[in-house]
């Protein structure tokens, strides 16, 4: 993996309108390198929209935004070959089983980059042993665990997940933590959105909560808590989640 100086992520003033709808209303977010961030939000607050950006899916309607220095938008295929990602919905072919998939995934994905064997990949995410069963036949955290595996194969200086343990087991999930904890280890910067306040408050070395398409509050999880004197992160989002957007502060 190369490493970067830049920081992993560094976005001020974002917009972004659905036709009419401002979904985005000017958005700051900065992720350093090498530490995970977590994107918390209220229900259609803006979080995949923010991603659709980073990754360069969407054009920003306003503000800039950069992911290791590069600007998505213009330069989707170099941010690609450093990024792995992790879409909310995946469509993986059910016909092949893990290790075809991931073996055509590599011979897909840009040539210049390292790819990890697809063998150590699946062992590293915990699927060695389903390696030979059709995808189709795979339960649904097992699945997760393939998109994982999918982001991670390119060995990315910056992993983008959106909403990476949805629908697992709360064993799964924490396997899926130590494994996102073993990747910072080796250098990795994380941005991830979820619902699970807990994951946000294990994982988290800074977290921001969006609202309505603005930054509500960022920051360290104690610093935060320390701001809006509050003893838990629920608090937090509860409180930022009745505050109406007038009264959202940045
Ligand atoms: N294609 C679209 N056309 C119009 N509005 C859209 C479109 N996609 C998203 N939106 C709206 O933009 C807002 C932000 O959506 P987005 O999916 O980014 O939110 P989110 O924070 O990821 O939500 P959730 O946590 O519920 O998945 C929502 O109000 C959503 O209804």
């Amino acid at each position: 993996m190369t490493t970067t100086h830049s920081p992993a992520v560094h976005v001020r003033g974002l917009r972004y309108d659905y036709g009419s709808f401002e979904a985005l209303r000017g958005v700051d977010i900065d992720v350093h390198s090498g530490e995970l961030f977590v994107l918390l939000g209220t229900n259609g607050a803006g979080k995949t929209t923010t991603l659709d950006v980073l990754e360069g899916r969407c054009q920003p309607g306003g503000g800039s935004v950069r992911v290791l220095g590069m600007d998505p938008w213009r330069q989707r295929r170099d941010v690609t070959a450093r990024v792995g990602i992790v879409l909310q919905e995946s469509a993986l072919p059910q016909e092949l089983t893990p290790l075809e998939f991931l073996r055509l995934w590599n011979r897909l994905t840009d040539a210049a980059s390292t790819h990890i064997p697809s063998d150590d990949n699946l062992a590293c995410v915990g699927l060695a042993h389903r390696r030979d069963v059709r995808i189709g036949r795979l339960s649904g955290g097992e699945r997760r665990r393939l998109d994982l595996a999918t982001a991670l194969a390119t060995d990315p200086e910056l992993l983008v997940l959106d909403e990476p343990t949805s629908g697992l087991d709360p064993e799964t999930r924490t396997d899926t933590w130590d494994l996102l904890r073993d990747f910072l280890r080796r250098g990795t910067s994380i941005l991830l959105t979820t619902h699970y306040l807990e994951e946000a408050a294990t994982l988290a070395d800074r977290l921001a909560i969006l609202h309505r398409g603005r930054v509500a509050v960022s920051g360290p999880l104690d610093e935060v808590l320390a701001a809006r004197r509050l003893p838990t992160l629920a608090d937090v989002f509860h409180e930022v989640s009745t505050t109406t957007p007038e009264e959202v502060s940045r």
